[in-house]
């Protein structure tokens, strides 16, 4: 892949669907690299629509939409940010070769919907998964969970989320059957698309969960290699990510199986790029949970803690250029959110926070905040990871959001 002059007819054009926090990274690094960016969310002046050459507003889950964008851009790279797009077309405007999708289209498609991923995971992988069903109906849903129909139990406590969507939206723990219609609604109201089908997880009692960022990239040779950072810690409320940190401690039985099982579920998956395999870990057992094919969430702590970024490892693996996934100190992030409901917010306490020592803050500049709305992140190091998560949790906390 040739690296030309973005603007002019030699430029190699990277076009992001989603253009959030993670996709404001990635097209930071690509413009370091001379790449053209095209970036494209669903509303205006997304974090990374105001990093990249150009910017375009459209539902991406409407394929014709997405495909007359893709004739008038031309990308040579297609990069998807989230889950909720218009997959089929990808797989069609891959098939045509009218761009390469990262990793491949048929990854996107199979991690748009749990139940793709999931049962490549545990039906044909045949890899350790928490035990599940799927439901279309609140009926059932109560059957799954109580066996009533002849299969086997999901039984109490059980995890419900709708089959497409992301930061634990519509997400809830079942502690027993006065909780099934509450999750039910919360599922149907939470979903991205597709309204109605939930997939019901046993809950799994792990010790700590973590995220194996895995990139498949070239080497010297131009062969496609895969490469395991180190395990990152973190902590979850309600589904969704509050503070990560790496290198997260593990027996070497229990590294030795979540890369495995990374390698084999990104292997399945195939291309090039960096993916955020997600595992619970109890011992030395370890369950696949989900994986992304892009930059994940609780990978914004490597922004501090490795050589590159997962984000430039991202950039540099889907160009054909080699990566180095080394540590390079303990560090840890922290979640700033919205705390409000209110467009243009603005923040205060930032120069108190840095005065953390060896912290930084990215504010992504999202235009509106909401309560629980993921507006910025601040990360840290230290001697150790308790140092850098102490740090990193004290400079977030100084960050103040306020009307603007
Ligand atoms: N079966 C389970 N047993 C125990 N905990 C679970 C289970 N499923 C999910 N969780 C908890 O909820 C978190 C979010 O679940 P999951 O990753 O499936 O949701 P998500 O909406 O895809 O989140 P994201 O998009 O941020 O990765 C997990 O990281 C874990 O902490
Ligand atoms: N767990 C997935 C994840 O963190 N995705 C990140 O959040 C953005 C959406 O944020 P928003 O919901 O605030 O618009 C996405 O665009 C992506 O950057
Ligand atoms: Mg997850």
């Amino acid at each position: 892949m040739k690296l030309g002059t973005p603007l002019s007819p030699s430029a190699l054009r990277v076009m992001l669907l989603g253009s959030g926090e993670l996709g404001k990274e990635v097209l930071i690094a690509l413009q370091r690299l001379g790449v053209e960016t095209i970036a494209v969310d669903r509303y205006p002046n997304a974090p990374g629509h105001q990093v990249a050459h150009r910017a375009h507003v459209i539902a991406m889950t409407d394929g014709a939409a997405l495909r007359a964008l893709v004739e008038q851009e031309k990308p040579h790279l297609i990069v998807p940010e989230i889950e909720a797009i218009a997959t089929d077309m990808l797989v069609q405007i891959e098939a045509e070769g009218l761009a390469e999708v990262i990793p491949t289209a048929r990854a996107a498609q199979l991690t748009m919907n749990r139940e793709g991923i999931r049962r490549l995971a545990a039906e044909e992988l045949g890899l350790p998964t928490s035990p599940y069903r799927f439901a279309d109906s609140l009926a059932e849903l109560q059957a799954a969970i109580d066996g009533s129909d002849g299969a086997p139990a999901i039984g109490y406590p059980c995890i419900v989320k709708p089959v497409m969507s992301s930061s634990g939206k519509g997400q809830s723990l079942l502690k027993g059957p006065a909780d099934v219609q509450k999750a039910w609604d919360y599922a149907a109201a939470g979903g991205r698309v597709n309204q109605g089908r939930v997939i019901v997880e046993g809950f799994i009692d792990f010790d700590y969960e973590i995220t194996q960022l895995t990139v498949r990239a070239c080497d010297a040779s131009g062969a496609v290699q895969t490469y395991f950072c180190d395990p990152i810690g973190h902590v979850q409320v309600s589904g969704d990510y509050v503070e990560s940190w790496q290198p997260q401690a593990m027996s070497p039985a229990a590294l030795a199986r979540s890369r495995e099982i990374a390698g084999a579920v990104t292997a399945n998956l195939g291309g090039r790029g960096l993916f955020g395999v997600e595992l619970f870990v109890k011992g030395d057992e370890v369950w696949f949970s989900e994986v992304s094919p892009r930059p994940h969430d609780t990978g914004l702590v490597t922004l501090c803690s490795q050589r590159f970024s997962e984000f430039e490892l991202h950039a540099r693996a889907i160009l054909g250029l080699p990566v180095d996934v080394s540590l390079r100190e303990p560090g840890a992030s922290a979640v700033i959110y919205g705390g409000m409901e209110a467009a243009g917010i603005a923040f205060e306490g930032v120069a108190e926070a840095l005065t953390v020592p060896r912290s930084d803050i990215r504010l992504f500049g999202k235009p509106e905040a909401f309560t629980r709305r993921r507006m910025g992140v601040a990360v840290a190091n230290g001697a150790d990871v308790d140092e850098a998560r102490a740090r990193a949790k004290l400079a977030a906390g100084k960050v103040r959001p306020v009307q603007g």
